[in-house]
């Protein structure tokens, strides 16, 4: 099973190499402005699915939340170790 780390390991991996069809990297040629737009509207999914729908889809709508927070931390050149001193 993949983890957080392992998956924020992966995207710097696919914004290092550029893959054609990366999705990740379409997202960071977007830009922070894209990016910050995809997060507000997966954080809405992740609310409307705690309140109305399953745990599976509470699950899979956080996932997606932390699969764009972590591409904005790639896009600002941050690291997991830069948000775990504030945890
Ligand atoms: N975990 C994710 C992931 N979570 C979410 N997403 C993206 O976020 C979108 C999810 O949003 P929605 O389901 O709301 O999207 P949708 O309704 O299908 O489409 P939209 O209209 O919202 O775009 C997906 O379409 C993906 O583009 C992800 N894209 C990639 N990953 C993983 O990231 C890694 C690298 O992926 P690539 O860069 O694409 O190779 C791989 O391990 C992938 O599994």
């Amino acid at each position: 099973m993949k983890t957080f780390e392992d998956l924020f390991a992966e995207l710097g991996e696919k914004a290092r190499t550029r893959p054609a069809n990366s999705g990740t990297v379409a997202e960071l040629d977007a830009g922070v402005h894209a990016i910050g737009k995809k997060i507000v509207e997966e954080a809405a999914e992740v609310w409307m699915a705690a309140e109305h729908e399953s745990d599976e889809r509470t699950a899979e709508e956080v996932s997606q939340l932390l699969y764009h927070l972590q591409v904005l931390l790639i896009a600002r050149g941050l690291t997991l170790a830069d948000v775990y001193k504030h945890l």
